[in-house]
């Protein structure tokens, strides 16, 4: 499985111009596949589930071409009638397809196989198929009854009368009848059974039906008329707004990191529900501006994102950014009547509660709702993403929040988003780090601290942890490989106030023997301790930066550190300079002798298969045989990016 390491973030500013909106996107599709006349779509989100209804559409004998150089899709309608009347359709995951296309081939008067991915088949659809057999269509499952697979067969569509669905499951079943409608060529009747959820996505619904020409009468959002006779004409051009779910990730960006961060796509005029993201940030203190055409978030002018309890039914998918937002809230959060997460892509409360947990967050799950506590501090982890593209775009966040994160599977984000952690990337920017790597006594640690303290950065000395598993090591009398990474993994140090404890006892000098600095340079050479340790030295990376010194600091545990630097000197200046620190300490010391330990220590160092010590093309080379500590120091500082 892919990986992507994301660094901490220690602000976010900047403009996203915004994929095309997925609701939106296949909605249109469908209608201008549908109308009479030929549609050129503007803006068409690219992505795997607008790929699912190009392919279907395709398949169905809808012509279609991607007109590269005017940069739009153009869409030759059927009017009504699809020239292929007996198809197998795979349509993946994409609900915002697989709702509609069965509605509309149900009332089509084909022969069509409908299936996705397992997911897919776990995500029912029963109220949807009632209600169309309602209306005469025969539809059958191949599966489980009540989910996809499903067998579309060809039906006796009854003329009027009223056909009743539910509005509480996914508001998805009402629109899938709403487009469909006009294909019977009869006034349909649509009552909904029990509280119509998510009703932003059936404002849609009907906003593009009237663009294509067939009006929806409604009462409230109960009762809803298709009249007899309604038919799809193409409106010729038409554009698709961008993704206002999509854009939910930056504006919390902007509202985490400072801002302000710009989308550009949806604004003031949107007919996406999501856009009152927005709103529900404002509750948080969040700064908004907005335009026709773009929003803008910056942080809350008192620099805390104010804890919330919200009912967020109306915008089901960006309600998912807030559960992110919610660890760098002021106090506990609730996010209400969120059910419909339980059968989107994954069981979407589940997940959220199981990953927030991995990065150190209480949270209390509910049949219908999420309560998430703030912690102190988070903490790293591997992000499962469920083959869910908002759980990979969601966590990416928590690196505003103080901490690095690993997104498992990032790849799912080409659901709706395929460039996201680029543009995340483009407005985010990483705590910077300042990696200095060198042989011993080189003077890599005295210069790391002095830069370190004349920048007002944490400060990392990576050799001490090393050193201290050897210390452990050696008192523990472990040798073999596993039990010496066991102790590097539950390493009980601590660093306080200048003085280094093991176990609650101080070592600062213990570590510092030449007995230990050659048995940390032999445990350095074990992978699985290399691998413990990893973790606990980027959780160093914190703002306002590191400077992190050691010896595979810029090629392995930062290496996208802003500014790296390669620090070195002759063996005999290294061992001069050793000598001169031991008899300062008034301990025996031999220059020879340190010599050669300083000799065998470099060569083992830079000859072990797993980050060796050696300069790295992008590292800054700084040779201070015949530097004093003030001109290294210097050198360093005017050279830092
Ligand atoms: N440019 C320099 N000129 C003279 N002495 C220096 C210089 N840089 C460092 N020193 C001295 O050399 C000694 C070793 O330096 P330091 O401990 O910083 O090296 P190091 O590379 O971090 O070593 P190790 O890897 O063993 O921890 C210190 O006493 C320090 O004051
Ligand atoms: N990033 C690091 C830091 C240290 N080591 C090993 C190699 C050294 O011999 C030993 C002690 O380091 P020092 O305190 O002298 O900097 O630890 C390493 O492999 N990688």
């Amino acid at each position: 499985m892919e990986t992507l390491d994301l660094a901490p973030m220690i602000r976010a500013a900047g403009t996203v111009r915004l994929p095309g909106s997925k609701s939106i996107s296949n909605r249109v599709l469908l209608l201008a596949a549908l109308a009479d006349g030929q549609t050129r779509v503007h803006d068409l989100l690219q992505s795997d589930d607008t790929e699912r209804m190009l392919d279907a559409l395709r398949t169905l004998g809808v012509p279609w071409q991607h007109d590269v150089a005017a940069d739009c899709f153009v869409v030759d309608g059927v009017a009504g009638r699809f020239p292929v009347a007996d198809a197998d359709l795979f349509l993946g995951n994409a609900g915002t397809a697989f709702r509609p296309l069965t509605a509309a081939l149900a009332l089509s008067g084909g022969n069509y196989r409908l299936s996705g991915v397992p997911r897919m088949h776990e995500r029912p659809i029963g109220d949807l198929v009632d209600a169309l057999s309602q209306l005469g269509a025969a539809v059958t499952y191949t599966g489980n009854p009540g989910y996809p697979p499903l067998t579309i067969g060809k039906g006796t569509i009854r003329a009027g009368g009223t056909v009743s669905v539910r509005g509480d499951v996914s508001s998805q079943f009402l629109t899938a009848l709403l487009m469909a409608a006009p294909l019977t060529g009869v006034a349909v009747h649509i009552e909904v059974v029990g509280e119509l959820i998510s009703k932003p996505y059936i404002e849609i619904t009907l906003n593009l039906m009237a663009r294509f020409g067939v009006q929806v009468e409604r009462e409230g959002w109960q009762r809803f008329t298709v009249p007899g006779g309604a038919c799809y004409r193409s409106p010729g051009d038409i554009h698709v707004e961008g993704d206002a779910s999509s854009a939910s990730y930056f504006l919390a960006a902007g509202a985490m990191g400072g801002g302000p961060v710009r989308v550009e796509g949806v604004g003031r005029n949107s007919i996406q529900g999501d856009v009152r993201f927005a709103e529900a940030l404002e509750q948080l203190g969040v700064q908004i501006t907005m335009g026709e055409h773009w929003i803008e978030a910056s942080a809350p002018a008192s620099g805390r994102l104010k804890a919330f309890d919200m009912d967020l039914n109306h915008i089901p998918d960006a309600a998912m950014t807030l559960a992110v937002m919610a660890v760098r809230c002021d106090g506990p959060c609730h996010l209400r009547n969120i059910a419909s997460w339980r059968v989107k892509e994954t069981d979407r409360i589940a997940a959220m509660a199981t990953e927030l947990r991995k990065i150190g967050v209480e949270v209390e799950e509910f049949d219908d709702s999420l309560r998430v506590t703030p912690p102190q501090t988070l903490r790293h982890a591997a992000i499962d993403t469920y083959d869910d593209h908002r759980m990979a775009m969601c966590f990416s966040l928590v690196t505003l929040a103080g901490t690095g994160v690993t997104i498992n599977d990032p790849a799912c984000v080409n659901k709706t988003f395929p460039g996201y952690f680029d543009a995340y990337r483009s407005i985010a920017s990483p705590v910077p780090v300042v990696a200095i790597d060198g042989p011993s006594a080189s003077g890599k640690g005295t210069v790391a601290a002095r830069v370190a303290e004349s920048l007002g950065y944490h400060y990392l000395d990576s050799g001490s942890l090393y050193r201290l598993v050897a210390l452990a090591t050696i008192r523990g009398g472990v040798t073999d490989d596993a039990a010496i990474a066991a102790v590097a993994e539950t390493l009980p140090a601590e660093f306080v106030g200048g003085k280094i404890l093991l176990s609650g006892a101080d070592v600062t000098d213990a570590i510092r023997s030449e007995e230990c600095a050659a048995m940390a340079s032999k445990v350095a050479a074990i992978p699985a301790v290399r691998d413990a340790l990893l973790e606990r030295q980027r959780a160093y990376r914190q703002a306002p930066g590191l400077v992190a010194e050691g010896r595979d600091m810029g090629s392995v545990i930062f290496p996208d550190a802003s500014s790296k630097f390669f620090l070195t000197a002759s063996v005999e200046a290294r061992a001069q300079r050793r000598y001169k620190q031991l008899m300062e300490k008034g301990l025996p010391a031999n220059i020879d002798s340190l010599s050669q330990e300083l000799s065998e220590r470099d060569a083992r160092d830079a000859a072990r298969s797993v980050a060796p010590l050696k300069k790295l093309p992008d590292a800054v080379l700084v040779e201070t045989s015949d530097m004093t500590v003030d001109e290294a120091v210097r050198f360093v500082a005017e050279r830092i990016a």
